[in-house]
């Protein structure tokens, strides 16, 4: 499978501080890679490399075969990009936005016309061709932003938090068409989100953290390199029962948080058939659970991704 980002050593200062240390990661053709990290992790700083907005200090970076600093026109010909703002004139038509993106990105004018209809089928808005963008729904317009980032046929796509301020129900509509993307077009998608549920959906996810990609796989072996399940406990005296568990069991971790204990264990068959019989204190409830997306960015950064 070819590889669409390749990116080895990259290095980025502002002055004497250092933004990317030395990074390397490449994304393969047709994948979706989501791109996470805590606030000022670097994110934006590699993401704006990769896409020819900033001059790195140190590595080599190409997309689609082409060099970021030589070959910025290419890059730029092989990329589209939708931004976390909305960036549509609203005082324009979903036709007009388009065609000004056309013009913007050279797609020759015997082909615009069908390259519009093309992009509005595909987030089905072909029946909002003629309507003023300040008359589309946030989800319809985060639509047209998209299907606008595909009229020049990029290679990759970067999807800057993509649904942010959005509605779930909006969320998910929007999720849906970028699938749909993935499928029909094998178009590969380079992601960043604070919504870990939605990190799901990436292939592979890459954690940065003060300018070191910390770890990158796929979210199950991420997941599966945490090891464990995770018990989430409340009782009438949490400290007491927290005493109790650390007393009488093994246990990986054990936190308590909002008023819950979270207990990490190796099998949680066998620790809650005897932490059930040998709990003095009054259980209230009790959930069992598989480490998440959050528990990884957790455990990697020792932080929420919002915090
Ligand atoms: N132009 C700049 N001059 C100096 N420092 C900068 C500049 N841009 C970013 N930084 C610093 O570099 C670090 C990485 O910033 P960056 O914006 O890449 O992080 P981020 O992961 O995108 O964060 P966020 O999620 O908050 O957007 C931060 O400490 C930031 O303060």
């Amino acid at each position: 499978m070819p590889m669409l980002i390749d990116v080895q050593n990259l290095k980025k200062s502002y002055k004497s501080f250092q933004a990317v240390n030395d990074s390397n990661f490449h994304v393969k053709e047709g994948e979706i890679f989501g791109f996470l990290g805590p606030n000022g992790a670097g994110k934006s700083t590699t993401i704006n490399i990769l896409s020819t907005m900033l001059q790195p200090t140190g590595g080599s970076v190409t997309i689609n075969g082409y060099d970021v600093v030589k070959d910025q026109n290419r890059v730029r010909e092989s990329i589209g990009i939708i931004f976390q703002q909305n960036t549509l004139d609203e005082k324009l038509t979903a036709k007009e936005n388009l065609k000004l993106h056309c013009k913007f990105y050279g797609v020759p004018r015997s082909k615009r016309k069908a390259r519009i209809r093309e992009v509005l089928e595909i987030v089905d808005l072909t029946d909002s061709l003629n309507l003023l963008v300040e008359k589309f729904s946030g989800g319809m317009q985060r639509r047209l932003e998209i299907a606008r980032g595909l009229l020049h046929y990029p290679k990759v796509l970067f999807l800057d938090e993509p649904t942010v301020g959005l509605d779930p129900q909006t969320r998910a509509h929007v999720w849906e068409y970028i699938l749909k993307l993935k499928e029909k077009e094998n178009i590969t998608m380079f992601l960043t989100t604070h919504y870990l549920d939605e990190a799901e959906i990436s292939d592979r996810i890459a954690i940065m953290d003060h300018g070191d990609i910390i770890a990158i796989d796929t979210p199950k072996s991420l997941k599966q390199q945490l090891g464990g399940d995770i018990i989430e406990i409340t009782t009438t005296d949490n400290e007491t029962a927290m005493e109790e568990i650390d007393a009488a069991f093994e246990v990986i971790d054990l936190t308590l948080k909002d008023g819950v204990i979270h207990c990490k264990v190796e099998n949680s068959d066998a620790f809650v058939s005897e932490f059930i019989k040998t709990l003095q204190t009054p259980l209230t409830g009790l959930d069992i659970r598989k480490p998440t997306l959050n528990d990884v960015f957790l455990s990697f950064t020792g932080r929420e991704i919002r915090d």
